[in-house]
């Protein structure tokens, strides 16, 4: 896995797939690191070169002092993309990847295919959350919060269900570097992408949960109806819908990915 360095931060990356394919960059969500696509590794390597990182901040990637940015996080993407030499690549975000995912869209679209924003928004209209959460976790770390994330990541059915994969998600997110996690939430708190969204160009689909409180299906639909020629897929899933439910979420990006 290489370290590449973006502007003096180290940023873990890892390549892998199919030789030759068209490349596909994943993007992580706040308090998860690159594994949490493992459940798509699978199939999307056998079609597409698969990126993935850590979102600086998170899993062995550096973590600098904050305050982070979306913007910093598009130009970490934007060094990545220089160090290995790609011109362009599809894009699929979650969460946090799905924010980064509209920046880069709307200020670095020769670099970016197709667009998959999944479980996202562009603004917060109660950015008081991210504040609470940061004197919850400054007070108590990141184990202060982790349930009630958890809670919001997956829903109750799948967290009975899955016991193993709810507990290997927990411990990802109390992994999280308490800082990085810190400086990703202030970003969030100050979050308004709005007037990005009609400057992006490119073929986009959004996915949002229907059970997804904390990314709700009208953050989806205000993503939608903004850029020009969007479209959108529901999935019977909470926040994490990738892990939720790992076969309509790869189903939706590798169809619309293929489409013509
Ligand atoms: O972790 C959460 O509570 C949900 C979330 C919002 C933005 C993000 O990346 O994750």
């Amino acid at each position: 896995m290489p370290m590449i360095d973006a502007d003096g931060c180290l940023i873990n990356v890892s390549v892998e797939g199919r030789d030759g394919g068209p490349t596909l960059m994943l993007s992580n969500s706040l308090g998860c690191t690159l594994q949490m696509w493992e459940p798509q590794m699978k199939a999307l390597t056998q079609v597409f070169r698969v990126i993935r990182y850590d979102r600086r901040g998170h899993g062995k990637s550096n973590v600098p002092p904050g305050p982070y940015s979306m913007e910093r996080f598009g130009r970490d993407v934007l060094a990545i993309l220089d160090d290995l030499n790609i011109e362009k690549v599809h894009w699929c975000g979650l969460s946090m990847g799905g924010m980064v995912g509209q920046w880069l869209g709307a200020n670095a679209p020769e670099r970016l295919g197709k667009i998959v924003l999944a479980n996202t928004s562009c603004y917060y209209a109660e950015p008081t959350k991210w504040l609470e959460r940061i004197q919850a976790v400054k007070a108590g770390g990141i184990a202060a919060v982790a349930d009630a994330v958890l809670a919001g990541w997956l829903t109750a059915d799948f967290r009975e269900r899955e016991p193993q994969i709810a507990a290997k998600m927990k411990s990802m997110l109390l992994a999280s570097p308490v800082e990085g996690y810190l400086a990703c939430c202030e970003a969030l708190s100050t979050l308004d992408q709005r007037a990005l969204l009609p400057k992006i160009k490119s073929p986009t689909l959004v996915i949002a949960g229907r059970h997804d409180m904390a990314t709700p299906i009208a953050a989806g639909e205000l993503i939608r109806s903004n850029i020009p020629g969007a479209s959108m897929t529901i999935i019977d899933a909470a926040h994490i819908s990738n892990v939720e439910q790992p076969h309509a979420f790869t189903d939706a990006v590798v169809g619309f990915l293929m489409q013509r």
